[in-house]
């Protein structure tokens, strides 16, 4: 492809001309460029927002309409991804967007250049059969910050979104949603994520007159015991039971002869809809209190959370996507809420949000990779969806 080339509507070509394009966060990397191309060409009316804050990156976004009126459908979805890691230990290149035995390498192939490139394919593929005037709307709402902080992505597009007037009735994200075979799973609500971090005070002291000095790790231990003794809950109808795991302890002592004057340590809670991050935190606090009985002087800290749990009600617009996924793949997807956060937690204040996308076995990981025949399947499924989603009476 010369530069200025656009790449065919086939889901493949689409999602290699994406992996060719390095778009590690918070890097743009022309892929956002390039999606804003082939939407343009096709009617689109494209976007193309940056934010900034304050101690984090610049971020390029895109936001893209065809249509003003309803039903108007929404797919959401980032071009950002992870750092390869090691590019020696790929097996092709992680921007190279091979395709070998099937399987399209690359950084993004599943999570979610792929699922973007397959949204894409579906809806070009539709408009062109149909042309711009049909009965409806459909948007793209595709973020450069979905793998970082996620402070200038979709939270704010969202903000500008609404600003504008945009409105939309559903939202299709396309993160990778299926364990290990396309059509499986749908995500139909996200756990929240609340990140906690804990000190203990001690004194600093000789290690051969500990009675001269406090040493805070035996208190450190016993508090991080008691967090991890107990289940946070049982878990509910829809969700998981809360878990909670610490991610670091730190001292950072050099010296083996001195006992340190504090000791530190990370614990990330995954919580279910019975608990808000406030709630949660307050039982955190709880817990602690009651461990350290007053004699253990610690300090927590609880950064506030932006991700709450969650849960979409299934509805008409979550039979119709199942509906697609069953005629295409012959399978009937549970509807789950396990696994990590994900931008939805953001749209669902704007629209009710439901994911489906490839399957995320290898992501994040080295030689991440697709099937090429999922790649296609799943075009068919989002192309099945918008057909019956504009037919509706
Ligand atoms: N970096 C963002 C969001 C982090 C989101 C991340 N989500 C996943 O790993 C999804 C994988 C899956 O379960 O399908 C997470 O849960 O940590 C931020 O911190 O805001
Ligand atoms: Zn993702
Ligand atoms: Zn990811």
């Amino acid at each position: 492809m010369t530069p200025d080339a656009l790449p065919d509507r086939s889901p493949l070509a689409l999602a290699q001309a994406l992996i060719r394009c390095p778009s590690v966060t918070p890097e743009e990397g022309g892929a956002l460029d390039l999606l804003a191309r082939l939407l343009e060409a096709a009617g689109f009316a494209v976007h193309r927002p940056r934010f900034s804050e304050p101690g984090t990156p610049d971020v390029e976004n895109l936001f893209a309409r065809i249509g003003t009126g309803g039903p108007a459908l929404l797919f959401a979805g980032h071009t950002d991804v992870v750092p390869p890691g090691e590019t020696g230990a790929w097996r092709h290149g992680p921007f190279d967007g091979t395709v070998a035995d099937g399987l399209l390498y690359g950084r993004g192939a599943v999570d979610m250049k792929g699922g973007v490139a397959c949204m894409l394919a579906a809806a070009l593929d539709f408009v062109a059969a149909s042309g711009p005037g049909f009965a409806g709307s459909i948007g793209f709402l595709i973020t450069g910050d979905e793998e970082g902080p996620a402070v200038n992505g979709t939270v704010k597009l969202l903000d500008w979104a609404r600003a504008r007037g945009e409105r939309f009735d559903h939202c299709l994200l396309g993160e990778p949603t299926n364990p290990s075979a396309l059509g499986e799973m749908i995500k139909i609500g996200r756990r929240g994520s609340l990140t906690g971090k804990l000190t203990v005070h001690g004194r600093q002291g000789h290690v051969a007159y500990p009675h001269k000095a406090e040493n805070p790790i035996p208190g450190l231990l016993r508090l991080a015991s008691a967090l991890c003794e107990q289940p946070i809950d049982g878990g509910t109808a829809h969700f998981d039971a809360s878990n909670l795991a610490f991610t670091t302890i730190d001292v950072g002592n050099p010296a083996t002869n001195v006992i340190p004057a504090e000791a530190r340590a990370v614990f990330n809670i995954r919580f279910n809809e019975s608990w808000t991050a406030e709630t949660l935190g307050a039982e955190v606090r709880r817990r602690l209190d009651a461990a350290a009985g007053g004699s253990i002087r610690f300090t927590l800290d609880l950064p506030p959370s932006n991700a709450p749990a969650f849960l979409t009600q299934p509805d008409a617009f979550t039979d119709l996507v199942i509906a697609a996924i069953e005629a295409e793949t012959g399978l009937r997807p549970v509807l789950s809420t396990t696994g990590g956060t994900s931008d939805a937690r953001f749209i669902k204040d704007f629209c009710p949000v439901i994911e489906f996308g490839l399957v995320g076995e290898t992501m994040h990981q080295t030689d991440e990779c697709v099937a090429v025949a999922d790649l296609e399947r799943l075009t068919a499924i989002y192309r099945r969806l918008i057909a019956s989603y504009f037919a509706r009476p």
